[in-house]
């Protein structure tokens, strides 16, 4: 091997957020265009790009309240768009609904696990948990369809990586917690999941589950490359649920959740729902029907969310958890 090919740059960089799950999801895909190129397969040919995203940086505060779109995409759509990175690994649940210009989600991956998994090392379900109960959660979205489902609970803010939410749940700071059975399977952590919750009871947020991967839109070399990473089934549901949260014009401070699933071939059901912050008046929805692509896909969730902005009229405010002034209250 010359000098000059073992300074070579590598063919392929791979850009990742640093957390656990972030890298195993970037090792995934790795493995799969290794798997998928006899090119990318050779040693060297590709490499991983770990950049640090605001919403690594800040753990102090809710990521409500920091909101924003792109907390955890945006450092990296700016390393893609500049060059330094030729791909990236997303969870598409933090990925924004409008991507950065230039910038193509050109592959969905199989889809994991969508569903929320209760976590308590006293408790076996919401059900169980006495008044007063205290829930640890970061989520809007969680705390929000917990608060309507059970008022007697008390939720507090609750962030840091898995292992600090484990800890503390031991140290008795919360009674029980949410986390997505999607990550924890990813880290083959299913075991610490007291069980995974029903989606009637906590229907999970948009993409949950679901692990995209962005790359420059004039790039057709490295599109081609991802082409057999996508998942067709995986990509089309996840097409309609972003359908429903673009029209609803979800950010981080709004609870919005949906989950599209194939009940049949080309059979697909959305479901969507909307929570006010503190929980009241949750509205939701439900379509079914064939889908043949991702524009029916699209149809279907952008159809079922316009009803829920129809049907909250004024008080879409009040969902977005924004203070409505006047009205007497
Ligand atoms: N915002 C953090 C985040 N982004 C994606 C996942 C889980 C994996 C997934 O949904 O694909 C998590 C952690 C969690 O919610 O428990």
């Amino acid at each position: 091997m010359s000098t000059t090919h073992a300074n070579a740059m590598p063919r392929l960089r791979i850009g990742t957020r640093g957390s656990p799950l972030a890298l195993a999801q970037a090792h995934a895909a790795r493995d799969a265009l290794a798997a998928a190129h006899p090119e990318l397969a050779e040693p060297d040919a590709m490499e991983i790009v770990v950049i640090k995203t605001t919403g690594d940086s800040v753990q102090d505060r809710p990521l409500s309240e920091i909101g924003g779109k792109g907390l955890f995409t945006r450092e990296i759509d700016d390393a893609q768009t500049a060059g330094d990175i030729d791909i990236a690994v997303h969870s598409m649940k933090d990925v924004p609904t409008v991507l950065e210009d230039g910038l193509v989600l050109e592959a969905i991956m199989p889809r994991e696990d969508p569903r929320d998994a209760f976590i308590s090392t006293r408790y076996k379900s919401f059900a169980d948990l006495p008044e007063g109960a205290v829930i640890g959660s970061a989520s809007l979205r969680r705390a929000s369809q917990i608060l309507s489902r059970y008022p007697h609970l008390k939720v507090i803010n609750f962030r840091g990586n898995l292992q600090t939410r484990l800890r503390k749940l031991d140290e008795g700071v919360a009674d029980a917690t949410m986390l997505a059975m999607a990550g924890l399977n990813r880290l083959n952590m299913a075991h610490i999941a007291t069980a995974p919750m029903a989606v009637d009871e906590m229907l999970p947020a948009v993409a949950q589950g679901a692990v995209g991967i962005t790359c420059r839109a004039d790039d057709t070399r490295v599109r081609e490359w991802l082409r057999p990473l996508d998942c067709r089934d995986s990509h089309i549901r996840v097409a309609g649920e972003r359908a429903f949260l673009a029209r609803l014009d979800g950010s981080c401070r709004t609870p919005i959740a949906a989950l599209a699933e194939w009940t049949g071939v080309g059979q697909m059901r959305l479901r969507g729902l909307i929570v006010r912050p503190d929980g009241r008046d949750p509205l939701g929805t439900e379509r079914t029907g064939p889908v043949a692509d991702m524009a029916a896909a699209m149809a279907m969730g952008d159809d079922a969310a316009a009803e829920l902005v129809a049907r909250a009229g004024d008080a879409l405010p009040a969902y977005r958890g924004e203070v409505v002034h006047g009205g007497g209250l």
